[in-house]
């Protein structure tokens, strides 16, 4: 098999790179390209050999490209004007120029041969996406779109994501272009589908974890509102980058009691008024606290070797977890995108 070279654009935490390493496809990064100034100091705190250019997409001419002989790109182009909170601008909202631009130059990327996009759920119905796939098509791409999650795997989490792989040098033998497929294919179904629970994940250091505790206010107002997941879950919600920052549908709590302790204690909650004393008693005994950000990552299936540098706060470990990838999900398609 002929190695991967890779240009990885929109680079992040390196996301990309560890699926890279995941899938075990034969390959090397051979430059990333982010204009985050903190994901950028994370990036190279775990890869220092990467070249790593801390520059807008936009400026990358296609000769720029052509130069680095590339004959992969992986990349997450910004999902803000897509996503179901946000403005929906589409292609209006100047956080796609960068795709607007990718799309205009795709034609002429001598060297690049195969594709792969990830973006949020949403991003199948947008304009944006339909001007990507007239682009593939007029520059002679063959193409297979997903939307899937990384429980489909096995993974304790939810994170529905869309999904495009494109090749040049030979059409895909599997699935229908057209056709969005909701689930990954048996051919690269390697990894376990039995799930695991959220107990592998856990930190084993108990003596952090105070600091993640749920503060009384928010148990006070918010309780009610909470995902609260036990360590024998085999789900957890979708990580956003507000984790923490809010805590209603931006991800799951834990708690190491049982469910039925859990069941237990809003049962009596319910029966006693939130300014009583025994209310916020009651909330405390569950001891909820947030996932830390090294749970976050392994949620997300970063491999254990995957480290933040001591001066990134937590708040942007969250923000930058929040806006990566499930790696193990993307090993998946890297292998599919060579099959
Ligand atoms: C969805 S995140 C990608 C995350 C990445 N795959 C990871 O694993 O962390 C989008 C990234 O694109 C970067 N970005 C947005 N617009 C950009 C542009 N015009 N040029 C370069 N990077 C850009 C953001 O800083 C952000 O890190």
């Amino acid at each position: 098999m002929e190695e991967l070279r890779v240009l990885e654009l929109f680079s992040g935490i390196g996301g990309m790179h560890y699926a890279l390493r995941t899938s075990q496809i034969p390959g090397t990064v051979v430059a990333a390209v982010d204009i985050n100034t903190v994901a950028n100091v994370v990036y190279t705190h775990n890869f220092p050999e990467t070249r790593l250019l801390n520059n807008n997409v936009q400026k990358l001419t296609p000769r720029a490209i052509n130069k680095l002989d590339v004959n992969t790109i992986l990349m997450s182009p910004p999902c803000q004007p897509f996503t179901r909170v946000g403005n929906q601008r589409d292609v209006d909202d100047y956080r796609s120029d960068a795709l607007k631009h990718l799309s205009d130059v795709v034609g002429d990327l001598t060297t690049v041969d195969k594709i792969l996009m990830e973006n949020v759920r949403g991003f199948e119905k947008s304009r944006a996406h339909d001007m990507y796939i007239q682009c593939l098509n007029s520059s002679g791409f063959d193409y297979r779109e997903f939307i899937v999650s990384p429980t489909q795997l096995g993974v304790p989490n939810t994170r529905h994501r869309y999904f495009c792989i494109a090749r040049r040098s030979r059409p895909f033998s599997f699935l229908q272009k057209d056709q969005i497929s909701m689930e990954l294919p048996e051919e690269c179904r390697a990894t376990s589908l039995e799930p695991f629970p959220v107990q592998r994940i856990l930190e084993v250091d108990g003596s952090l974890l105070e600091a993640y505790l749920i503060k009384d206010d928010t148990l006070l107002k918010r309780a009610w509102l909470l995902d609260i997941v036990t360590s024998e879950d085999t789900n957890t919600m979708c990580f956003t980058k507000a984790y923490v920052h809010y805590c209603e549908g931006t991800g799951s709590v834990f708690t190491p009691e049982s469910a039925s302790v859990v069941s237990e204690v809003f049962g009596k909650a319910k029966e006693v008024r939130p300014d009583n004393v025994e209310y916020l008693k009651l909330l405390r005994s569950l001891k909820l606290r947030y996932f830390t950000p090294s749970e976050v990552a392994r949620l997300m299936s970063f491999p254990a070797d995957f480290s933040f540098p001591g001066e990134t706060t937590d708040r942007q470990r969250y923000r930058l977890l929040g806006n990566s990838i499930n790696v193990l999900v993307v090993s998946e398609l890297i292998k599919l995108l060579c099959l």
